[in-house]
């Protein structure tokens, strides 16, 4: 389902773990930061609405959305006791492939962040190609995508949590 038949910040408490004893990183790209710090903004907004204490979220930045997998990558060796950590960015299309090359890479890189280590890395990088569309979904017509990072942060806490293996 497309991104505009679905609003984005939409979800049913009932159905989401209570965040309380969860801990969360979050690690921000400031590349587009008036986008990026729209979808933080949404994604804080969402764990401490779902529970989760303004103490157990701690927060780094980075340069650049291919940044995120250094950062991500240090911040689940430094805090080893974390439940989930989202990785926000925004890459908007230019005029070269260079927008094919950092999606593919922070793709690939924070796949493999989720393959190596045992803390889920939930992946909140807008990919769009004008800032218009980036903006649609960092709080505008088609809600944030920050707020749905956070909820499957929530969630694969829990499932982290419940599995023993
Ligand atoms: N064009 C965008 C970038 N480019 C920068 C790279 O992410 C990286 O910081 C640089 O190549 C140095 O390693 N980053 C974004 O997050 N968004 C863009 O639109
Ligand atoms: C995603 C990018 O790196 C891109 O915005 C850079 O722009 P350009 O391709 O015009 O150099």
């Amino acid at each position: 389902m497309a991104t505009e038949n679905k609003n984005l910040s939409h979800y049913n408490k009932a159905t989401i773990p209570n965040a309380k004893d969860f801990r969360f990183g979050i690690v921000v790209s400031e590349w587009n930061d008036t986008i990026t710090e729209g979808l933080f903004q949404g994604a804080f907004d969402a764990l401490i609405d779902c529970g989760a204490l303004k103490d157990n979220i701690v927060r780094w930045n980075v340069p650049g959305s291919f940044e995120l997998i250094y950062g991500c990558k240090k911040m689940q060796k430094s805090y080893d006791m974390l439940d989930a950590v989202i990785a926000i960015g925004s890459v908007i299309k230019g005029e070269t492939q260079h927008f094919d090359f950092v999606c593919q890479g922070v793709t690939q890189g924070i796949k493999d962040l989720n393959v190596t280590s045992d803390i889920p890395v939930i992946f909140c990088v807008l990919t769009d190609n004008t800032m218009q569309q980036s903006i649609d979904r960092s709080g505008g017509k088609h809600g944030n995508k920050g707020t749905e990072a956070a909820i499957a942060a929530i969630k694969m806490a829990q499932l982290k949590k419940e599995a023993h293996f």
